[in-house]
């Protein structure tokens, strides 16, 4: 199959604190994202944010009528925008005929209305990797390449606390206009392994996490849950975490890594962020 769809649907605290965790691992974790060939597509309920992972070789992958069918609509993004970060080799994004280079760690938006969406990589050895996340959109705004020069940097963090890191705002009303959707990429300095702390909530928002940039024996432990009743997900490279609004979302690694963090819901205001009592963990 060239491309799979999976759907998740919103889980209530009240499960999520009793589940084992594979049972965790099956609602908040997606481990294939990246599977050479192929569009991984996972569509929750959080939001119902579009999570894909899309790693073309030899030939185009394009978002077909599989995804259409799924939102109900002649193609996905008759109201829909969607946005994606490519964190593999280059390639490009082939927009209703019109054509997108995207280097490594280069952004891309595309705005409600366009049609017919191909992904193709330069070099199938070394193939793209568009990570993916698209909502409902209520406008159209223009499609645009977000180099990863036009991103916003921020510097976070200190190396006494182990948590330097640099955040770069891709998808985010600074940079251009979306209607729903925020995305950005974060990080670690070397020596510093804590993303996210302090941990913080924000009920009006979901976030989705992906994780890269992890070498093969090394992983980072995701902290989610309400504050007071935390659960852990071992995440290794290239996968990705789901945090419903009531969960908060932070990890430390065993070594330093990268994610992508973005979001939808009622607002696109980043600081917006209720911040954890960190004295108020269990
Ligand atoms: O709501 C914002 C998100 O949780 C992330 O952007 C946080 C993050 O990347 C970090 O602190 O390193
Ligand atoms: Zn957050």
């Amino acid at each position: 199959m060239t491309i799979d769809v999976r759907t998740r649907h919103a889980v209530h605290y009240s499960q999520s604190e009793r589940m084992t965790s594979a049972e965790l691992r099956e609602n908040f974790v997606i481990e294939d994202l990246f599977v050479a060939g192929t569009l991984q597509a996972v569509y929750t309920h959080y939001d119902r944010m579009l999570v894909a992972g899309v790693t073309p070789t030899q030939t185009s992958l394009g978002i077909g009528s599989e995804l259409a069918k799924l939102v109900g609509a002649d193609y996905l993004l008759e109201r829909r925008e969607l946005g994606l970060i490519n964190i593999g080799g280059s390639g490009r994004v082939i927009a209703d005929g019109r054509a997108y280079a995207l280097q490594p760690m280069d952004g891309f938006y595309l705005g409600m209305g366009t049609k017919e969406i191909l992904f193709e990589s330069d070099n199938p050895a070394a193939p793209a990797k568009f990570y993916i996340n698209s909502a409902p959109a209520h406008a159209t705004f223009p499609s645009r390449i977000i180099s990863s020069a036009d991103a916003i940097e921020n510097n976070l963090g200190d190396s006494a606390t182990s948590n330097k890191r640099k955040l770069y705002q891709y998808l985010h009303p600074k940079v251009l206009p979306t209607c729903q959707l925020l995305m950005g990429l974060t990080r670690l300095e070397t020596g510093s392994v804590w993303n996210t702390m302090p941990a913080h909530l924000h009920d009006r928002r979901m976030e989705a996490y992906l994780y890269f940039e992890i070498p093969e024996n090394a992983f980072v432990v995701h902290l989610m849950g309400r504050p007071a009743v935390t659960n852990h997900l071992i995440i290794r490279n290239e996968q990705a975490v789901l945090s419903p609004p009531w969960s908060i979302h932070c990890g430390a690694g065993t070594g330093a890594y990268a994610f992508i963090w973005s979001m939808a819901g009622d607002n696109q205001s980043f600081t917006d962020m209720d911040m954890v009592d960190m004295k108020s963990l269990k």
